[in-house]
């Protein structure tokens, strides 16, 4: 059994209920059992050019789930649940319902043309790292180190909800 950190993000629709129905979705999986979720917060689109307050808020928060589904078994169930809820892909870091991120996987390190362990963007984002660290402050991500030392130096701003 492994474990793994998902994280999610939703800034169009009933953002609220698609977190939900993806939680659900997930805990249903074959190979996968939810043990954890975390608080959710509210947190500014950033996009290519830099936070845009002008865009739709993000909802962001982690999963922790156990599961004996391999990386890129996981990463396609994710695919898929995206897909159910409706992403569409056109730009890039465009507006979604549903953002599905595998950020760490047994600290394993991954460099798959489809994946990439731990995720590239995870060791700056304080929008995946602060919900992480609500759940596991002593966690550490492959090759950056502690996750909270890295939270500590991430610029983006997040908001309990
Ligand atoms: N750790 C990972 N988690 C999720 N997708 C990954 C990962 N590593 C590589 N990918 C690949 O990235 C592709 C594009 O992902 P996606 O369109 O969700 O990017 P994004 O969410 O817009 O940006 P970001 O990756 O910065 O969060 C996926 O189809 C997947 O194959
Ligand atoms: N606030 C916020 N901004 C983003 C997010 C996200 O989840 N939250 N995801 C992105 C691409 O995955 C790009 N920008």
């Amino acid at each position: 059994m492994s474990r793994a950190i998902i994280a999610f993000g939703a800034n169009l629709g009933d953002r609220e209920q698609t977190i939900a129905s993806a939680a659900r979705a997930l805990a249903d999986a074959v190979g996968v059992r939810l043990t954890a979720v975390s608080p959710v917060y509210e947190s500014v689109a950033i996009k290519v050019d830099g936070a845009d307050p002008d865009a739709p808020g993000y909802l962001n928060g982690v999963l922790a789930v156990e599961t004996v589904l391999e990386p890129l078994a996981l990463l396609d169930l994710l695919l898929d649940l995206e897909a159910a809820h409706g992403r569409v892909r056109t730009e890039h870091w465009g507006d979604r319902t549903l953002d599905l991120d595998l950020i760490d996987y047994d600290g394993r390190v991954v460099a798959d043309e489809r994946l990439v362990l731990p995720h590239p963007r995870a060791h700056e984002r304080a929008f995946v790292l602060q919900p992480w660290l609500d759940l596991e402050p002593a966690a550490e991500l492959a090759g950056f180190g502690p996750i909270a030392a890295l939270r500590a130096k991430a610029a983006d701003e997040v908001t309990r909800r």
